[in-house]
């Protein structure tokens, strides 16, 4: 930190951290110790014993004096947080989750082609509306889908609690529905067409029960051209690649592609189970909230990045992926603005960093926490969306937990909840595009090395190649 005058309204206790030792360091081992070996801020229990953290680079100044560089997605790093909880540093833990319920959900056809599902949330512990971006078509809101008492199969469809997809003439929220459109729709021939091409590419939909199912090339094989390495094209551009009408091509897709089953009515408990073709554990992002980052193309930092980053490895995953387990994801998007201390401090703190602190220290001189977030609100929507219990018998072991997208140790332990009612089983790196591509592509600049080099140096992420 500069010696230069404080703004007013600066703590005069908070003194001036020549080297991590705020309360908020305590806990991370090598922290205090920086002769020890390791990934700076990594917890030993967050990593599996069988796994030996490599060093965190130090971040090159110039993209070509960096040493090597991974251009394939990063790895799954095991994660398991109920080693040793005695050497964890706690994260700041809700004491009980607040309760969520999705509003509305609907159908968000994208620019990169996949689509995704828009779930609106609202929440008993503040007054923002979070939201969980979706993709894949296996995962479904709970509480969206309940019965609420005395509403319409209209209102069921405007609310977005319906299955498989909305078409003009649409009247029923529920898949009966969907079995009268693929009978109006297929001309007389068309299911032997089908069934002909059933024959090759849709062989993987009828496998024993129990057995795993490629459900997504299931969904995308009859209208979807393969590549030479596997990949399919993902089937939205449309009128290249088929001579199908759309209706017919939806009838198809809809017949072929495994539905969820039917509601029951009144019964949110029993809403559509999870399939049993999900071989890995759904690809989780946490992300909060940065304007500035996200729409104002700030170059002080990777928010708006990473954000594209885990839509693009969702939406490989449900559309491109030629490994079918690794099916969808979601986005879990909360309004935590500035790491919590809202826009207009973090503009504040902003101003303070161009004065020569670092991003950790502008919020501490401003009275904030170098991090004010709480996870609580993230836990409860993944319950809700039916994913990362560890018990949950409808999905195979391996199916079981969820893979998070975050270089943030906090966030790992956090995300789990009070009562670990949500399991982090891998945590997947988000390596900044700049590094994978050799500076070629991504955010880069002065600003941001030094962002990232105090989320590693201070705050203990763990970023890698
Ligand atoms: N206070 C403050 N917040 C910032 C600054 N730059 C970005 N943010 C906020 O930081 C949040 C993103 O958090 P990061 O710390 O970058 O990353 P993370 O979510 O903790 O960790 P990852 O999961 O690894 O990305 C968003 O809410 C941004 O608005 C800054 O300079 N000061």
């Amino acid at each position: 930190m500069t010696s230069s005058p404080l703004p007013s309204h600066a703590s005069p206790v908070i003194a001036p951290l020549a080297r991590p030792s705020a309360q908020y360091l305590t806990g991370w081992s090598d922290l205090e110790n920086s002769s020890q070996p390791g990934t700076p801020g990594v917890p030993h229990n967050l990593i599996s014993p069988a796994y030996t953290p490599p060093l965190t680079p130090s971040i090159p100044s110039t993209p070509s004096s960096r040493p090597h560089y991974r251009t394939h997605e990063p790895e799954s790093i095991p994660v398991d947080t109920s080693l040793d909880d005695s050497v964890t540093k706690q994260p700041r833990l809700v004491q009980h989750l607040p309760v969520v319920e999705c509003l509305v959900r609907a159908r968000i056809p994208t620019t990169s082609g996949a689509e995704m599902f828009l779930h609106l949330y609202q929440n008993d512990s503040d007054n923002k509306e979070h939201l969980a971006i979706v993709f894949g078509n296996n995962i479904r809101s709970r509480s969206l889908d309940a019965e609420k008492m005395g509403e319409t199969e209209m209102d069921r469809m405007i609310r977005g609690a319906y299955v498989g997809r909305l078409r003009p003439g649409r009247t029923s929220s529920r898949r009966e529905d969907e079995n009268d459109l693929r009978r109006k729709v297929l001309r007389p021939d068309a299911g032997t067409k089908r069934r002909k091409r059933s024959g090759s590419s849709l062989k993987n939909v009828s496998v024993p029960e129990g057995e795993a199912v490629d459900y997504m090339s299931a969904s995308t094989s009859t209208t979807s051209p393969t590549h030479s390495d596997g990949a399919s094209t993902p089937p939205l551009s449309g009128t290249a690649a088929s001579t199908q009408s759309q209706d017919e091509q939806n009838a198809e897709s809809i017949s072929s592609r495994p539905q969820p089953p039917a509601i029951p009515p009144g019964n949110p408990a029993s809403a559509p189970p999870t399939t049993p073709s999900i071989l890995k554990p759904p690809l989780v992002r946490i992300h909060s909230e940065c304007y500035t980052g996200e729409t104002a193309w700030s170059a002080r930092c990777d928010c708006g990045e990473q954000l594209d980053e885990a839509a693009r490895l969702m939406s490989t995953s449900s559309l491109l992926n030629p490994d079918p387990s690794t099916i969808g994801g979601v986005i879990v998007y909360l309004r935590q603005e500035g790491r919590g201390i809202g826009l207009a401090s973090k503009l504040k703190a902003y101003n303070l960093q161009d004065l020569g602190n670092d991003t950790v220290e502008a919020n501490l001189l401003l009275r904030h926490p170098a991090d004010a977030r709480t996870y609580g609100l993230a836990t409860a929507i993944l319950q809700d969306l039916g994913l990362g219990t560890d018990t949950d018998q409808e999905k195979r072991p391996q199916a079981r937990g969820i893979r998070l997208l975050t270089n943030n140790p906090d966030k790992v332990r956090a995300v789990e909840g009070p009562g670990r009612e949500v399991r982090v089983v891998e945590r997947v790196a988000m390596v900044p595009v700049a590094w994978k591509t050799k500076g070629e592509r991504g955010v880069q600049g002065e600003e941001l090395t030094r962002y990232l080099e105090t989320k590693i140096g201070r705050m203990g992420h763990m970023i890698h190649e």
